[in-house]
């Protein structure tokens, strides 16, 4: 098969762990005989140094031209103070909202040996499985008014019916694939969205009589992620919450480098991208963990390329990785090898090209 893949490295980390990541892509593509075509964009911090956009039109060109697009992540300490049309995070919200992606897929799973790095692991349960069905292009991100001056500043947070229903639905879907919860969090003591929220995934739920439904407010959520991690299975939420729980339940897997994501359109294109940041702490130091940007490759391969096959092999092949006793700054274990970004990507690519993957391969992300 022939795919052409948009890859918008963006800045800090997201230039390191995307190129580790598009070695595997290719890699992929050597072992299962396909051919990944590469299309280089910019995005974010460099596309405004190199352009004075943070999304610029060539790149959302080469994006329609492509089935997919792979992203690092954007922002960085140069451009904090620019104004907020010039902010390098502008040109990841102007992505999402421009290609309709308003249901973002972050799978939080805890694989054997990983979570043991986690701040958490004396209390964790072993089977922290649960994906989180983020809504993207709506709430306070994108409503209006919007603005700040010396004395106040506004942010709208407005959901339409709509704009609920279909992201509740992408919930029931999926937890009809996986152990048929959803989990539905809002904070409808306080807020009238999250009302309509509640109300939208009660009137839901009579089309879903298999799948179980449970109301949690945010706060409660926050604190149950980590009391009960194993009691989770789809967790629907509106674009804030779920922004910040997703980052709270990565430590769940040992660590923010771990966590993939989707965003995909029901024609099957979609924007792959790690849920961390440009981590510009470690920038530049090879040193980030690229399972993020690797594991949303998979994801890639599954949802947008229809590669079951590959897409289990990638994952099973990074989890190997750990598991043969290498690991990454982030995730350091007693008696582990630390190995760089890029060692790490070439360990992966070893364990794919090994073929012994195919013997062990866990299931994909549903
Ligand atoms: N998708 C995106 O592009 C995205 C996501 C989040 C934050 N950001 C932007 O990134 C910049 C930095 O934000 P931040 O520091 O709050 O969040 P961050 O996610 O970049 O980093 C938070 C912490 O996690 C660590 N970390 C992140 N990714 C890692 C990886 N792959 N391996 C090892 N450690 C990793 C960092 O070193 C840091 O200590 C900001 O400009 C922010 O807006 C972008
Ligand atoms: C950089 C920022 C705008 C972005 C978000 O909040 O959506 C990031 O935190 C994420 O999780 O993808
Ligand atoms: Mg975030």
């Amino acid at each position: 098969m022939k795919k052409t893949v948009a890859v918008l490295h963006g800045d800090g980390v997201g230039q390191e762990v995307t190129e580790a990541a598009v070695k595997v892509l290719q890699s992929v593509g050597r072992r299962f005989d396909h051919t990944f075509e590469v299309k280089k964009g910019l995005i974010g911090g460099i596309a405004i140094d190199e352009t004075g956009y943070p999304l610029p039109k060539e790149t959302i060109d080469a994006c329609e031209k492509s089935d997919a697009v792979l992203l690092g992540a954007v922002g960085g300490p140069k451009w904090d103070q620019n104004p907020s049309e010039l902010r390098p995070e502008k040109g990841l919200l102007g992505i999402r909202k421009h290609f309709g992606l308003f249901a973002n897929l972050r799978p939080v799973k805890a694989v054997k040996g990983m979570s043991e790095a986690s701040p958490l692991k004396d209390h964790l349960s072993k089977d922290v499985d649960m994906m989180i069905v983020r809504e993207l292009t709506g709430g306070l991100y994108f409503g209006e008014p919007k603005r700040k001056t010396h004395n106040g500043a506004v942010d709208s947070l407005t959901y339409s019916r709509e704009e609920i229903e279909r992201i509740v639905e992408q919930g029931f879907e999926l937890a009809r694939l996986r152990k048929g919860k959803v989990t539905s969090v809002d904070k409808a003591n306080v807020l009238e969205t999250s009302k309509l929220w509640r109300e939208v995934v009660e009137e839901k739920k009579a089309h879903y009589p298999d799948v179980e439904v449970e109301h949690l407010l945010v706060d409660a959520a926050a604190m149950k992620l980590i009391t009960q991690p194993g009691s989770f299975d789809v967790v629907v939420t509106e674009n804030l919450f779920g922004d910040i729980l997703s980052d709270e339940a990565s430590v769940l897997t040992g660590s923010l480098g771990m966590l993939p994501s989707a965003s995909i359109r029901s024609d099957g294109f979609g924007l792959y991208e790690p849920v961390h940041g440009s981590a510009p702490d470690i920038a530049g130091m090879n040193i980030a963990n690229p399972s993020a940007a690797i594991l949303s490759v998979a994801m890639m391969l599954k949802y947008s390329f229809g590669m079951e096959t590959e897409a289990s092999a990638v994952e099973t092949a990074v989890y190997s990785v750990f598991d043969d006793g290498y690991c990454t700054t982030d995730v350091q274990k007693s008696g582990h090898r630390v190995l760089t970004t890029s060692a790490f990507a070439d360990k992966v690519i070893e364990e794919l090209e090994r073929e012994l993957v195919s013997d062990h391969i866990m299931s994909a992300y549903v």
